[in-house]
């Protein structure tokens, strides 16, 4: 269980003047919008903004510009049933807390675009797919039996994948038809590169539930070519890329998203930056963003972009589109490839 994001409600003395309240039993996850609370506690006076509290969307801190406002709501509030909340009733505390540590001050801005981002090989087009393929898409692969792992369920087409290897397993088959007009939009993909590097015969699909996300991982070079495409549907979430600066091709392995075991690697010596995925957006990866970048998927419920909180839906299901290696890799980033790992270790024995 994550900590709170918020301290704990300072006791609930009514004699403290706060003008932010700490409110149980309401929130995204009990069919509550942020937008909803906000209006309904707004009968009290201007909310300048209406918080997640923690991670189970079910309690929230809704700040008032003025702590009369927020006594107000909670001498009508709490312990009663809320009309304007469906009848709901709150558990309410006054919270001295000013700003959300869920979105620390120096948490990383969320771009959406990948030109914003700028990382040298990254590419993303939004509605990739229509609505009606994306329902058809996720009708196939729901039709179709899931793996569960520890925290998601995924579906691996053409070849399988290992995680406790990070690799590959010998060939299936051909990719399921389904998936034709995705591969044919893909050899239209409007980037630099050379068309035979979009050739695909890996796909793999993550079923994400909401809070739900993905270590950090560079996708080991020796298993996948070069360009690697994910396809967002039903749900958005953000996606944050590290460039570590004593990365190795040991951490890349050692926190390899396909592993099961959480592992961050080494927190201390990143750079960061992070992109929001809209249901329905293609991104690709490729050149340093596939090399020498970790992909990482935040554990969250909700993410902050800009101004917006954006809640993660029901469900995140991406389809990763990968073409297996054959030969050795030869990229430009040996210090995080580990078919150039010889290359590196007789560097560092010298
Ligand atoms: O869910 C995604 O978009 C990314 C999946 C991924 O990085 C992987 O399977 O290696
Ligand atoms: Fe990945």
């Amino acid at each position: 269980m994550v900590q709170p994001r918020f301290g704990r409600p300072n006791g609930g003395s009514v004699s403290e003047a706060s003008s932010n309240l700490y409110v149980a039993n309401c929130g995204p996850s009990v069919g509550l919008s942020f937008d909803v609370i906000s209006s309904a506690f707004s009968v009290f006076g201007d909310v300048t903004a209406v918080h997640p509290a923690d991670d189970t969307g079910a309690r929230v801190v809704v700040c008032f510009d003025a702590a009369p406002s927020a006594r107000s709501a909670m001498d009508a509030l709490d312990g009663r049933p809320c009309p304007l909340l469906g009848g709901r009733v709150l558990h309410i505390r006054p919270s001295k807390i000013l700003r959300p540590s869920c979105f620390p001050e120096d948490s990383v801005s969320v771009a959406r675009t990948a030109s914003e981002l700028g990382i040298d090989g990254l590419y993303m087009l939004h509605e990739f797919v229509t609505t009606e393929e994306e329902k058809e898409l996720l009708e196939a692969v729901d039709g179709r039996p899931w793996k569960s792992l520890s925290k998601r369920r995924v579906q691996h087409y053409g070849y399988e994948f290992l995680y406790n290897i990070r690799n590959v397993d010998s060939r299936q088959g051909e990719l399921p038809s389904f998936v034709y007009p995705i591969l044919k939009k893909i050899s239209l993909f409007p980037d630099p590169g050379n068309s035979e590097r979009r050739i695909i015969n890996q796909l793999t699909v993550n079923e994400y539930p909401p809070g739900v996300g993905l270590s950090p991982h560079i996708d080991t070079h020796s298993a996948f070519d070069e360009y690697i495409f994910s396809l967002s549907l039903a749900g958005p979430c953000i996606m944050e890329f590290r460039k570590y600066s004593k990365g190795t091709w040991r951490s890349v392995l050692a926190t390899s998203s396909n592993s099961e075991a959480e592992n961050s690697g080494d927190d201390s010596n990143y750079i960061k930056k992070a992109i929001f995925l809209p249901p329905r957006s293609m991104l690709l990866m490729s050149g340093e963003a596939r090399y020498a970048w970790h992909h990482y998927i935040p554990h969250h419920k909700v993410d902050k972009v800009g101004d917006d909180l954006i809640q993660r839906a029901q469900r995140r299901v991406s389809f990763t589109f990968r073409k297996v290696r054959t030969g050795p890799c030869y990229c430009e980033f040996p210090q995080y490839c580990d078919s150039q790992k010889e290359v590196i270790n007789m560097v560092e024995e010298r």
